[in-house]
């Protein structure tokens, strides 16, 4: 039986190999913030997936935050311009926020996050992404905890879209129209 994405998404990485990373970036992060109040920043819309599978694998008591921002507007290219679309819910100074991202690319999101979030004066602040696509950096981004590496090509599934589509896929695709 065919399904809806075959014409257009191949499958670059599996369900089984993101969960697998996923599980692994939870234990090392379980370790990490021991004795400390972690507060996971969900940055919607892309990250929902990976944030709430991941924050199921980490053995800590934490707090689950939602910041929604946006710049690809849909498209496969960043409008280089990122706007907060819904903010989280409490302040956030002295906090331990840990920013789940589901890709890195130009890294001008996760740029405008740090400065965003650093002005809120928290206790730390740290990056945790699903991806990173070095090829397309416009900015140095310092990532703490990072699933996989990936080549320079639009990707899909997992909670990333191509004109809002294509976020319910379990695995990480290639968008094959690019
Ligand atoms: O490193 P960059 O080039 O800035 O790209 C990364 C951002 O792009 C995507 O968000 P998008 O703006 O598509 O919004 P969405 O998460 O709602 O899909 C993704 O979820 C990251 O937040
Ligand atoms: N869906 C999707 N969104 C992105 N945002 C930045 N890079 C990408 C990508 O490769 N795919």
């Amino acid at each position: 039986m065919t399904t809806f994405h075959e014409k257009d998404v191949g499958v670059l990485i599996s369900e089984e190999a993101v969960q697998a990373r996923v599980k692994e970036l939870g234990a090392e992060i379980t370790r990490d913030y021991q004795g400390k109040e972690l507060t996971l920043i969900c940055v919607l819309k892309g990250s929902a997936f990976f944030a709430i599978d991941l924050a199921r694998a980490i053995d800590l008591p934490l707090t689950l935050e939602f910041l929604g921002v946006s710049s690809y507007h849909g498209g496969t290219e960043s409008t280089g311009e990122v706007r907060i679309t819904t903010d989280v819910s409490k302040p956030m100074a002295g906090k331990h926020l840990l920013i789940i991202e589901d890709i890195i690319d130009t890294g001008l999101t996760m740029s405008f996050l740090l400065e965003n979030l650093r002005a809120r004066h928290p206790a730390s602040v740290k990056i945790c992404s699903l991806l990173e696509k070095p090829a397309r950096a416009k900015t140095k981004v310092n990532i703490d905890y990072k699933g996989f590496v990936i080549e320079d090509k639009f990707v899909v599934g997992y909670g990333l879209d191509y004109g809002e589509k294509y976020r319910n896929l379990p695995f990480i695709g290639i968008w094959k129209h690019v």
